[in-house]
Formats: C-alpha cells, sequence, structure tokens
C-alpha cells in the first residue's frame, strides 16, 4: 500500500508534532529529515518530510518545498499537507506565503486554506485573530521569538504581505454551521478571487469539521491540529484502515540528556524547573562568540553526572538576555553558533552512552537532527499534545535512538522531568 497523506513541514519539531497528531489519529507515520534518497517502509499511511525551511531564504524555502512535494508525489501520495508553526511563525517575507503559493502551482490548484488553530495546546482563531492562551499572538511570547517575531494577531493581514493571491476568511459563524456551509463559504471565495481561506477554529470538534470541507483539496496548509481531520477522510473512502497500534514503538535503551536551544516562554519555565532536579550546563553565546571550546567544557562536564541522572544543556534565556546577545553579535550569528554548539554537544552524547534524548526548539532540532545524521523518525506515544517520542531510523546500522524534539512552546512545566516515563 502507498502512503495516502504527503507532508512537507517547515521544522522538525514541527514534522514530530504533525506526524504525532497523524498517529493518534490512526495513521501509521514516518518523519523523514529532508528530502529523502530511499523509497519509503511500505508499512506507512503518512509520511512527513521535515524541512529545515521556516527562517531560510525565501528561494531555498521554495525550492527544498518543492523538491519534498515531487518526491511525495512519486511516491504516491493522493493529498499534500505544508506544515507550519500554530504561531504562524514567519516574516512579512515568508516563508509561509511563498511555500504554499508554490506548492499550489505545482499541483495545479488555485485555493487553500491557513489554519494554524491547535486548540489542545491553546491556539484558537476567532475572526482570523489567532489567540495563544488567553491573549493574541502578538501579545504572546511571539513578540519577543528571536527570529520570528510576530506582532500581529490578523492572520488574513499577516499572510496577505507575504502573499500574491488574495487572502479571504471563513468566520466561525460559518465553521460552526459545519462542512457543507464551509465548502460553500470556499466556494464564494473562490469566485470572488481569492486564494487562500484563513479558517476560525475554537475547538477540538472544528477541527473535524474543517478536515472534511477539505476532503477534495490537492493542498492543506495549516499547524498540526487541521490534519487531526484529514485522516478520516481516507478512512470514509475505505482507503484507511482503523490503526490502533499506529504509535507502538520497540524499547530504547540508554542514558539521558536534555539539550535546549529554545528561547519560548514555555521552555523558560521546564529549564527552571529541571534545573532543581537534575545536574544543567549553560551554554553562553558570548563564550561561544569568543572562541572558548564550550561544547568540550559541556561533554567534559556530561561526562561526571550522565552515567547517575539525566543532564540537561541549555542556551535557553530569557527575552532581555537574548536581547543583550543579538545586539552584540547579530541575530543570525548568535542563532547559529548557539545551534552548532548544541548540535556539536548532542553529537558528543552519543559515544558517551546516550541513547534517550530530548531537544527543545525548532531550529535546535534541526540542527541536533542534522548532526546526528538521523534520516528518518518513526514516530512512537505522545508525551504531552504535539510532541510525541520517536525512534531513529538510520541506515547505517548505527543504535536507535528515544528521540523526542519539543517544539519551544509546548509541553507542561515538569516536560524534562516525566517524559522519560513514557518510554518505561
Ligand atoms: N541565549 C541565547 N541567545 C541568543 N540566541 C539564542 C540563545 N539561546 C538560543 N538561541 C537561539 O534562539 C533560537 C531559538 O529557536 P528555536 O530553537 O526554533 O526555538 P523555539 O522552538 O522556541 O522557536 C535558535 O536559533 C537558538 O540558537
Ligand atoms: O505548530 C507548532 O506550534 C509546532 O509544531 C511548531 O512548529 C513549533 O515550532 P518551534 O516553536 O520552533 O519548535
Amino acid at each position: 500500500m502507498t502512503a495516502l497523506l504527503g507532508c512537507i513541514a517547515d521544522d522538525f519539531t514541527g514534522g514530530t508534532d504533525l506526524a504525532g497528531m497523524l498517529v493518534k489519529a490512526g495513521m501509521r507515520t514516518v518523519q523523514l529529515i529532508g528530502v529523502p534518497t530511499e523509497p519509503l517502509p511500505d508499512d506507512v499511511d503518512a509520511v512527513v518530510i521535515a524541512l529545515k525551511s521556516r527562517t531560510n531564504p525565501v528561494g531555498e524555502a521554495v525550492a527544498e518545498s518543492l523538491s519534498a512535494l515531487r518526491w511525495l508525489r512519486e511516491a504516491g501520495c493522493r493529498q499534500f499537507y505544508f506544515k507550519y508553526c500554530s504561531t504562524f511563525d514567519s516574516t512579512s517575507r515568508g516563508n509561509i506565503g511563498p511555500v504554499a503559493e508554490a506548492l499550489m502551482q505545482a499541483l495545479d490548484t488555485d485555493f487553500t486554506i491557513a489554519c494554524p488553530a491547535l486548540p489542545g495546546n491553546g491556539r484558537t482563531l476567532y475572526k482570523g485573530n489567532l489567540f495563544v492562551g488567553d491573549v493574541p499572538l502578538s501579545e504572546s511570547g511571539m513578540r519577543n521569538h528571536p527570529l520570528t517575531p510576530m506582532t500581529d494577531a490578523n492572520l488574513v493581514r499577516v499572510l496577505q504581505q507575504q502573499a500574491q493571491r488574495k487572502v479571504g476568511l471563513v468566520d466561525y459563524a460559518t465553521v460552526s454551521r459545519g462542512d457543507a456551509a464551509i465548502r460553500e463559504r470556499f466556494t464564494a471565495l473562490r469566485q470572488q478571487g481569492h486564494g487562500f481561506a484563513i479558517v476560525d477554529a475554537l475547538f477540538n470538534a472544528d477541527l473535524d469539521v474543517i478536515g472534511a470541507a477539505c476532503a477534495d483539496m490537492p493542498l492543506v496548509t495549516g499547524g498540526s491540529g487541521i490534519a487531526l481531520g484529514l485522516p478520516q477522510n481516507f478512512r470514509r473512502r475505505g482507503l484507511l484502515a482503523s490503526n490502533a497500534m499506529a504509535e507502538a514503538l520497540p524499547k530504547t535503551a540508554g542514558l539521558r540528556a536534555v539539550i535546549s536551544g529554545s528561547c519560548s516562554m514555555a521552555t523558560q519555565r521546564q529549564v527552571e524547573v529541571a534545573r532543581a532536579s537534575f545536574p544543567s550546563f549553560n551554554v553562553d553565546p558570548i563564550r561561544l562568540a569568543r572562541g572558548e571550546d564550550v561544547v568540550s567544557a559541556a561533554l567534559d562536564w556530561a561526562g561526571g553526572h550522565i552515567a547517575q541522572q539525566p543532564v540537561l544543556i541549555y542556551a535557553t534565556a530569557t527575552p532581555e538576555a537574548v536581547r543583550r546577545v543579538q545586539a552584540e553579535l547579530g541575530v543570525e550569528q548568535a542563532g547559529n553558533l548557539v545551534e552548532n554548539a548544541l548540535a556539536s554537544i548532542a553529537r558528543g552524547l552519543i559515544p558517551a552512552g546516550v541513547g534517550q534524548m530530548i531537544v527543545a526548539g525548532g531550529e535546535t532540532s534541526g540542527a541536533v537532527v542534522k548532526a546526528l545524521g538521523v534520516k528518518g523518525l518513526r514516530i512512537g506515544p505522545e508525551i504531552d499534545p504535539g510532541v510525541p517520542w520517536t525512534r531513529t531510523l538510520h541506515d547505517d546500522g548505527t543504535q536507535p535512538l528515544a528521540l523526542a524534539l519539543k517544539s519551544g512552546n509546548f509541553g507542561s512545566e515538569d516536560f524534562f522531568l516525566k517524559a522519560w516515563d513514557k518510554l518505561r
């Protein structure tokens, strides 16, 4: 059987978030890192190609996404999904608009939705405005994001800045009337020349209805939430069995480490809580910029602790501290220095016996997964909404690693403490 749903995620934590949702909805799912060269395993219903294209130059992001789409089409997928962040992380240049438009053109379709709603994690949309918990996006911690600060909550406006096609809205009054009403509104928007519909959603039940309304769309774009509504479309058509065992993973042994490069508010709190429970090492960007060998220092330090308990290695800092560092080093250089250092530390921890690793932060996860040479991930049980455990798929006979790629803003305060229990 070939895969039904082919997904392109713009970062690696976003990829596992999406893949975890699909597994929860009963699709056997693998996440592939970058555009693969090998054929797809055959016991798979959905495939997620995870790119690191969220903050790349637009041209690169478009080219990589198109190349992923080509592979997914050759693999026989019937519907395609472009996954971006539930907080719509992007800048006025993109990359959500330009990538979505390039995929639409390649798939010869002139209409799609854009819906980052994820009610389970507090991301809801009303009148086109994205809320994070109780506040509009622009008042949430995302306004201080190191790479993609989000300062406008109105997604019709945000997407319109990045897109050539007209952006319209399917508001909650329509969504609450069900999938037929949503489809009617799609038709009306399309006739008025819109290429995108931002779709309101407040509750998980809305995701099912919106998913049903998108059954015939060649391309759907959104956060991981909307994907929850898509497997049922395949089931209705007799293409997908109920797969209660979709999340089963073999056990993975080994020592435990947490690598955190996210500066999001949820991660700041998780780091604080974990620091009270296990040994921690701070990676300071200024020391990195001075050329100090922080990587070796971190690995030497870890060697002294890791046999007894999990270790935490983090660059996570407050918005004020990040601003100071960025003012001194520049946004890009600061980000790259930290990502490279954390990735080298993660690579050094494997020969030290680490077999279970949590990485916090989307860009950070991208850097770590690349440094570890991971080709793909089999998706397993959920730790918290949007964060599943995964198991690495290597093609070089290396020992598999249990890896949890945690999106910056996801997870409960005690995430780094409790996650290991799900591996028992
Ligand atoms: N102390 C710090 N100063 C400056 N930049 C940092 C610091 N710690 C981490 N970063 C950078 O901030 C960015 C965080 O992005 P990311 O890993 O995607 O986290 P999130 O998932 O929270 O968005 C990365 O590029 C990381 O290297
Ligand atoms: O949709 C989401 O919120 C996540 O899946 C995601 O993409 C988060 O990205 P990072 O915050 O950069 O980890």
